[in-house]
């Protein structure tokens, strides 16, 4: 039997719905919208399309999008200045600054610098000893997504076992993170990780974010293990086209998991989706409004 497709542009769709529906009540109850600002410095074409899907969800959620495009040679001071001014902007609930950033530019200094109550990406230090300790903060948005799939699929994730390949701190630190808080045995495996298939056989569930275009093969995976794919790479087809693939060799992993994430419609749509549901999750906090608990 091949393994079942966990959709993720479904799940993204319905999460999205349920933002736009809890948005509409914030905004009969406290008279604003929550207001997401998005700030990308420089034309990097790829992070050009994700800032406009990006603003189109906001939108479509019926949040405020405000977009700041600065030039590639933009000063350090300079991004900070903006953050500082959207810091203090109360109509802004989220700040988001698109990575990568310029070489001039130091990323963590920028991301130490937004208020740590409106990082709805949860790359701020205090978000992330927030996950780590069990307090509220924001969680990152693409581990987020991870985890509400991971939920849907599984149910109690309690006892299974989680190989996690990759410990960036935007993915393979944070989930491994959250798949603990969900009392999960966690593995966090990488570069110098010996005898890596090994390691991802013993997993019930595994989380595959290197970066490395089809690294996983069905034949490192438990029968029946739930594959998420995080890996967006950018690969030349046979017809010498640009293709999107996982990190996960897909046509082999699906002969032998129980469930698998497809690359693109699998974990990248949820991240979007997170973003808007943390960023609604910001206005509330703010604004002492009561949101479901499960949103
Ligand atoms: N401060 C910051 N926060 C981020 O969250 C952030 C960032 N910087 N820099 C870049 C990465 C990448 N990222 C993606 C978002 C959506 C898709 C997505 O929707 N992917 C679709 C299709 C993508 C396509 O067709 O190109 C899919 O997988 O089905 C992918 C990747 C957010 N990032
Ligand atoms: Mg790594």
């Amino acid at each position: 039997m091949t393994a079942r497709l966990i959709d993720g542009k479904a799940a993204a769709a319905s999460l999205r719905a349920t933002v736009a529906a809890e948005v509409a009540k914030f905004r009969s109850a406290t008279g604003r919208s929550p207001g997401l600002a998005v700030v990308l410095v420089g034309e990097d074409p790829a992070s050009a399309v994700y800032v406009r899907s990006k603003g189109k969800a906001t939108v479509e959620a019926g949040m405020q999008s405000i977009e700041h495009k600065l030039p590639a040679d933009t000063s350090e001071a300079e991004l900070l200045a903006l953050v500082d001014q959207l810091n203090s902007d109360p109509a802004v609930d989220g700040i988001l600054v698109q990575l990568p950033l310029p070489p001039q530019i130091d990323a963590n200094k920028v991301i130490t610098r937004i208020d740590p109550d409106k990082d709805v990406d949860g790359f701020n230090p205090v978000n992330a000893g927030r996950l780590a300790i069990g307090l509220p903060g924001f969680v990152p948005c693409t581990p987020l997504g991870c985890l509400k799939l991971l939920r849907a699929e599984l149910g109690d994730l309690a006892g299974k076992h989680a190989v996690v390949i990759g410990r960036s701190n935007i993915v393979g630190k944070p989930v491994a993170m959250l798949l603990l808080a969900e009392h999960c045995t966690v593995t966090i495996a990488h570069s110098r990780t010996r005898n890596l298939p090994a390691v991802v056989r013993q997993a019930d569930i595994v989380v595959a974010a290197v970066g490395r275009p089809n690294m996983v093969k069905g034949d490192w995976l438990k029968l029946h293990a739930t594959v998420i794919d995080v890996g967006i790479n950018r690969v030349e087809g046979d017809d010498g086209k640009s293709r999107l693939v996982g990190d996960v060799d897909f046509a082999s992993a699906r002969e032998i998991a129980g469930a698998i994430t497809p690359v693109p419609g699998g974990v990248g749509p949820m991240t979007i989706a997170c973003l808007i549901r943390n960023t609604l999750v910001s206005a509330a906090r703010r604004d002492g409004y009561q949101l479901p608990e499960d949103l």
